[in-house]
């Protein structure tokens, strides 16, 4: 079955002073229709490029090299400006960090999604501003009627983002691509923003691709979800599998960076070192210099994902892989980490192995 969305080995370079960026490497992964999905990892992990190269929203000096972007069944990587516009304006809509930059500042909320809504379904302006004001008030704006004539920058952070969400609803989108939306709000403003958005992907069928470099909003969030490092993806699964079970390294790491209750830590990355200079990846696995775990092997073969219960290379359709020689017998030490959940809370207690850093 053809999922909503399959991105098939997609790379994207940018050319730059310093040399050739691979922000995005042989990608491949899917959104099925209705579901969440995430898209995680630290800064320069490749996130935002990926998401905008969906949309064609690769701009100069940036250049998408091979893969297909395939929604509904139709590459979009082939499709002319024209007709990618209309993908974008109609079954695609964007939900951005700086929900403020994204509205336009000289005309009211209310007017610019009554615009979609008027174009969209090719109503007359009453109609177009009544299901406006039922939109602004289905994403918790109080007062909705009164707030349809404010401009963004009467709206704080929080309500301009409910209006981009708002605005992206109002075209009947398949697929919401959401890039960072909450990474510019604060911790209890995100949690709503993050509620509102898992209601509306259920009451609306919309599925939504969501960008974090917060695995502890993914998991609050999301269906499946793809860990991303250096350009690539290192590990794909459900989201309880993930957040259970994680079989890279890497996701463990990140995983132990979610905050737990009562430890007062903030996000802090407890994984040591830093992600790598895109224009000279290490060789081997990426991750290798990073990792408690990294053999004389992983300094030579990138291992590509596969299946982590055979070893069998794993396909656009694969529900769990992960990228680590140990599921293909390369590692002579193995993965020495373990996951301990606090059952009471759900969150996570404890780690074993130097993955904590
Ligand atoms: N316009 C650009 N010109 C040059 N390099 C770019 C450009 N945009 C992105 N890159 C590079 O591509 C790589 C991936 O960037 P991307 O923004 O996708 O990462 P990300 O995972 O979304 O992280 P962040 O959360 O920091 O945006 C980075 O190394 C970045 O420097």
């Amino acid at each position: 079955m053809t999922a909503l969305l399959e991105v098939e080995d997609l790379t994207a370079r940018f050319d730059t002073d310093e040399g050739i960026v691979t922000a995005v490497d042989g990608l491949s992964y899917r959104v099925e229709a209705g579901e969440t999905f995430g898209v995680v990892g630290e800064s320069g992990a490749g996130k935002s490029v990926a998401a905008r190269a969906v949309l064609g929203l690769i701009d100069d000096p940036g250049r998408i090299e091979r893969g297909e972007v395939r929604f509904k069944g139709e590459d979009l990587l082939s499709m002319d400006e024209s007709e990618l516009r209309s993908v974008r304006g109609d079954r695609i809509a964007l939900v951005f960090q700086d929900a403020r930059a994204a509205l336009n500042p000289v005309y009211t909320v209310g007017e610019q999604i009554a615009e979609t809504v008027e174009h969209h379904l090719e109503c007359d302006p009453e109609v177009a501003r009544d299901r406006t004001i039922r939109l602004l008030d289905r994403v918790g704006i109080p007062d909705a009627d009164a707030r349809y004539s404010d401009y963004p920058h009467e709206l704080s952070g929080g309500m301009c983002q409910r209006a981009t969400i708002a605005m992206a609803l109002s075209c009947e989108p398949d697929l919401i691509v959401a890039d960072e939306p909450t990474s510019a709000l604060d911790v209890t403003v995100e949690a709503r923003i993050l509620d509102l958005l898992a209601d509306l992907t259920d009451e609306f069928g919309v599925a939504v691709q969501l960008v974090s470099h917060d695995l502890g909003v993914i998991a609050g969030t999301c269906d499946r979800a793809m860990v991303m490092y250096a350009g690539e993806a290192v590990e794909t699964a459900a989201i309880e599998e993930l957040y259970y079970d994680p079989k890279h390294p890497y996701t463990a790491g990140l995983m132990s960076a979610i905050p737990r209750v009562g430890d007062g830590r903030d996000r802090l990355p407890t994984i040591p070192g830093t992600t790598p200079d895109p224009i000279d990846v290490p060789s081997g696995c990426r991750f290798h210099p990073r990792c408690p775990f990294a053999e004389e092997a992983c300094t030579r073969r990138n291992p590509s994902l596969v299946d982590p219960e055979t070893g069998e290379p794993a396909t656009i359709g694969t529900d769990r892989a992960a990228a680590c020689l140990e599921y293909t017998d390369g590692l002579e030490g193995g993965l020495d980490y373990s996951v301990e959940i606090d059952g009471a809370t759900g969150e996570h207690a404890e780690r074993g192995g130097d993955c904590d850093g």
